[in-house]
């Protein structure tokens, strides 16, 4: 499913009013009987019930007294209240405040401190709250009067119904900088936005339903929408399948360059996850020293031992090796454990630019691409990056907080640049492409945020490639398998859920994504 800005959202909107000739006021009919059509499904018989619904100045106040006009004719007692002036209200929003005041339904000015009591004495006698005071028109920050009726609708306690998209919640970033609205539901018309999926905001936007609003599907489907949510179906569509005379040979092979003295457990992880995720053949290339203890934690994984310098991490001896040892499987994931020592990091690097096959690029890793990024335009075939914000932040120069207020640009504009599939892990996950298109996750939980859950995903997506996905396809698939995977483990409780939950519970996520 395709995911719109707001600059999106308004040109789709300018196409279907200018160029098909679709009137505003009846786009603006449609979100708001939406939004009634909503209600209905949750409460049935919305007469007698009381709404208090908070509108803004711009459109999606309009949206607002839409609903009112449509709840109020359905027997509800509806209270509207206005954040600004109604002299300030223009378009088509005056004209459904015009006809809501026709009505006699009465919109109250907020404007002093007993307007102020006027709102919550209805706010405490409603049902529900309608928020239609920030739609996608949002700007900079909440302060001041809106920030105030926010805190109001916060401390209610009531369900809360958000038209569009809860305000405060920045539309294509999903940013929240002082405060939102905490919605229960939140209606969404046309396309959802990116800001609904992406943390904080999807913190903020409880049950979502994407509305038609009559919007011709020429005009959204003419448009070159780059955000993309990741659904079952697409992950449904590339998850491999194995003719039932199946061998091990036939599901593709994995070499996993990972571990080094006390990081043994990161390459178990990596490997194991590549066999969970149904790869044929597994082989864990790791130094020398780290093979008996490789040996005693896993059973199906081949071992292959490499050179090593006096830390216990690989050196540049090891790079024929791997070179070697590469040609003879279909994907090499390389990362995780392998340790920070400068020969090391050399070492990880010249195998990046000269193995031929595609490479999973994970952990330490990408600590030895930091000030490196352009080697990776050298690599043979496009490679899947995933770092965490932390290693992120590393290899772009900017600090965590900065990746995390913008994931989709800043892995958008990463992906161009270093020419790599890049996956910015955490909650949301996003996956960025060269060309610009970017897919939000929206599997997986808290009890993910532990020790070695990355591991697993790197497994993850160099097994799906060795069965044959395409690297995007299998970066896409990747993620959502991973973070399904961590919502079957947390079924068990997330609180004390581990990494090795994970890998056990990759393959009910992959049945129950495919029924295979
Ligand atoms: N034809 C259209 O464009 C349609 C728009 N629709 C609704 O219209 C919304 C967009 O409407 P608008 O573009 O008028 O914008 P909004 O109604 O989202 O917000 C604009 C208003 O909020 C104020 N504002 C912006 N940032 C603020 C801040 N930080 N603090 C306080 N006030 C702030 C602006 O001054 C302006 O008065 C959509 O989200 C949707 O709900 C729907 O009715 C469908 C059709
Ligand atoms: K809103």
């Amino acid at each position: 499913m395709r995911a719109a800005t707001a600059a999106e959202m308004r040109e789709i909107d300018r196409i279907a009013i200018n160029d098909y000739g679709i009137p505003g006021v009846v786009l603006m009919e449609n979100a708001g009987v939406s939004v009634v059509r909503m209600l209905e499904s949750k409460w049935e018989l919305l007469a007698e019930r009381k709404f208090c619904i908070l509108a803004g100045k711009g459109n999606n106040g309009g949206d607002g007294y839409v609903i009112a006009r449509h709840l109020s004719n359905q027997g509800a007692k509806v209270k509207v209240f206005l954040l600004g002036e109604k002299a300030a209200v223009s378009g088509d929003a005056q004209i459904n405040l015009d006809i809501i005041d026709k009505m006699g339904i009465d919109t109250i000015e907020i404007s002093n401190e007993r307007d102020w009591d006027k709102v919550r004495v209805a706010v405490t006698f409603s049902d529900c709250l309608i928020d239609a005071l920030l739609g996608t028109g949002f700007r900079g920050e909440v302060s001041g009067d809106m920030a105030r009726l926010i805190d109001i609708i916060n401390a209610a306690g009531k369900p809360v119904v958000a038209v569009d998209i809860p305000s405060g919640v920045g539309a294509d970033t999903g940013r929240v900088c002082s405060k939102a609205v905490q919605a229960s539901y939140t209606v969404t018309f046309g396309l959802p936005k990116p800001g609904l999926f992406l943390y904080p905001g999807a913190e903020y936007t409880g049950e979502l339903t994407v509305a038609d609003i009559g919007i011709p599907t020429a005009v959204i489907a003419g448009q070159d929408i780059k955000q993309n949510i990741i659904m079952a179906d697409a992950v449904r569509a590339v998850i491999p399948r194995r003719s039932p005379a199946a061998h091990k040979g036939m599901s593709g092979r994995v070499l996993v360059v990972a571990g080094s003295r006390g990081l043994s457990g990161a390459a178990a992880m990596a490997a194991e996850g590549a066999l969970r995720a149904g790869a044929g053949l597994v082989t864990l290339a790791a130094p020398g020293s780290l093979q008996d203890v490789l040996a005693m934690k896993l059973t199906e994984v081949m071992t292959k031992p490499l050179a090593e310098i006096e830390a216990g991490s690989i050196n540049r001896e090891a790079v024929a090796d791997i070179i070697r040892l590469s040609a003879g499987n279909d994907v090499l994931a390389i990362g995780p454990g392998v340790g920070r020592e400068e020969e090391t990091a050399a070492a990880v690097r010249e195998t990046i630019t000269t193995a031929e096959c595609p490479i999973v690029i994970d952990a330490d890793a990408l600590n030895a691409l930091a000030g490196n990024t352009k080697l990776l335009n050298e690599c043979a075939a496009l490679p899947v990056l995933t770092p965490h914000p932390g290693e992120m932040a590393r290899l772009t120069g900017l600090s965590t907080e900065s990746v995390n207020a913008d994931r989709i640009a800043i892995a958008r504009q990463a992906a161009a640049e270093w020419g790599s599939i890049v996956v910015v892990k955490g909650a949301s996950t996003v996956v960025a492409f060269p060309d610009g298109e970017v897919y939000i996750n929206t599997t997986g939980n808290a009890g993910m945020a532990t020790g070695g859950t990355g591991d697993v995903l790197t497994g993850i997506i160099a097994g799906l490639i060795a069965q044959g996905l395409s690297s995007h396809d299998a970066a896409v698939a990747g993620v959502y398998i991973h973070g399904l995977a961590g919502d079957v483990a947390a079924q068990a409780g997330r609180i004390g859920m581990v990494a090795t939950d994970l890998l056990k519970a990759v393959p009910a996520a992959m049945y129950g994504i495919s029924s295979y």
